[in-house]
């Protein structure tokens, strides 16, 4: 049995391992995976600091407590360990791994040199601080790089049950469904939310991107990955602050005024419509396919993806193709098709073949 002293030593110098490890893998995604030298350079001074509160320690005491090949942890892992598919995942992980590190140190470190405890608690303090925007800047990545090559996005109800709503979204996402809205304007709040809440989770497991229409704060509470607002909504800045960082604002938009209040509001993407007469929804009028090929003509030098929606389907979707559009937003193509897989899958193969 190793005395408290040593046990001290071998726990601070595997969480120091484990600390330094963590800031490392943030800092390597701050400076290659979004190249933002304000957290590259946080995470590089944090990483500093550590080494210098541990030099604080005694090194030979340190590297003699150390024994890995008698670590009993060393073969003890978790599945979730191996579950990251994501890297928003991986900096989540790395980031819990460094918190708890240094609250070990601190903990520990209290045993050997009271100083030292101090220095990693207010390293400790700033590490949450910088992992909460790091963590918010690996979400955000996740959702726009994953709109960034959304085509087909489709607008959906709360379904007849819970189990019906989970595999409508598994078996569409399958089938090229990039990007889901939950739309229902019967829907109670209570029941929008619990549909956003699983929906949110199977459309992120399945790498598909889940909006909620209209409802900034249901979004927020379910963990959706953004909003969609329109015109009679919360203005996209507001929605934006109810959301926080990290997640997407989609507006609609009818005419051209519309479009650039819109990407100066800041929107994510926006919605064009209504392209041609809808059984979705009613319109006193069309904004038509003359309306696509302005923003086509705009978007070109404010790149923003721009969806075309209002009852598009297979016999008029070469009409939107042709304006330049090959993203678009549908409900009854799909959900009212006989085989709504098989729609979906027709559909996307055809804008992936537009795109070319
Ligand atoms: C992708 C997309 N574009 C447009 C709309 C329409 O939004 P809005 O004008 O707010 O109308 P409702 O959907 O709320 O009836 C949309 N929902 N999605
Ligand atoms: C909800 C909605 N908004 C539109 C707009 O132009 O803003 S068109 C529309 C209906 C979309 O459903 P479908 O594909 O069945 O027409
Ligand atoms: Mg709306």
């Amino acid at each position: 049995m190793n005395d408290s002293r040593q046990i001290s030593y071998r726990i601070l110098d595997a969480s120091a391992n484990r600390a330094a490890e963590g800031i490392r893998t943030i800092e390597e995604f701050a400076r290659f995976g979004l190249e933002d030298s304000d957290s590259a350079g946080a995470a590089k001074a944090l990483r500093h600091e550590l080494a210098a509160a541990l030099s604080q320690l005694n090194r030979t005491e340190l590297l003699t407590a150390r024994d890995t090949d008698a670590d009993v942890g060393t073969t003890l892992q978790t599945a979730a360990e191996y579950s990251r598919t994501e890297i928003a995942d991986v900096i989540t992980a790395a980031a819990e791994r460094v918190q708890q590190s240094l609250r070990v140190l601190e903990e520990y470190g209290k045993t050997i040199d009271v100083e030292f405890a101090r220095r990693i608690e207010s390293l400790r303090y700033r590490a949450y601080t910088h992992h909460r925007r790091i963590e918010l800047q690996a979400m955000a990545h996740r959702r726009t790089r994953r709109l960034a090559e959304a085509v087909l996005y489709l607008l959906i109800d709360c379904g007849s049950s819970e189990s019906m709503f989970v595999e409508t979204i598994r078996s569409l996402s399958q089938a090229g469904v990039d990007v889901f809205q939950l739309r229902d304007k019967q829907a109670s709040d209570r029941e929008l939310f619990e549909r956003a809440k699983v929906g949110a989770a199977i459309a992120k497991d399945c790498d598909a991107l889940f909006i909620v229409n209209d409802r900034a704060d249901i979004a927020l509470s379910a963990d959706a990955d953004g909003v969609h607002v329109g015109q009679d909504e919360l203005p996209a800045t507001m929605a934006r602050r109810v959301l926080g960082g990290g997640r997407l604002v989609g507006v609609s938009t009818h005419d051209i005024a519309q479009v650039h209040q819109a990407i100066a509001d800041g929107a994510d993407y926006i919605g064009c419509g209504p392209t041609f007469p809808s059984t979705t929804k009613s319109f006193d009028a069309h904004a038509g396919t003359a309306f696509l090929e302005q923003v086509h003509a705009e978007t070109r030098q404010t790149p923003r993806p721009a969806f075309a929606i209002g009852g598009i389907n297979p016999q008029n979707l070469d009409q939107v193709t042709a304006c330049g559009f090959h993203r678009i937003a549908v409900t009854a193509a799909i959900n009212d098709a006989d085989d709504p897989a098989a729609a979906a899958r027709a559909l996307r193969r055809r804008l992936d073949a537009s795109a070319g």
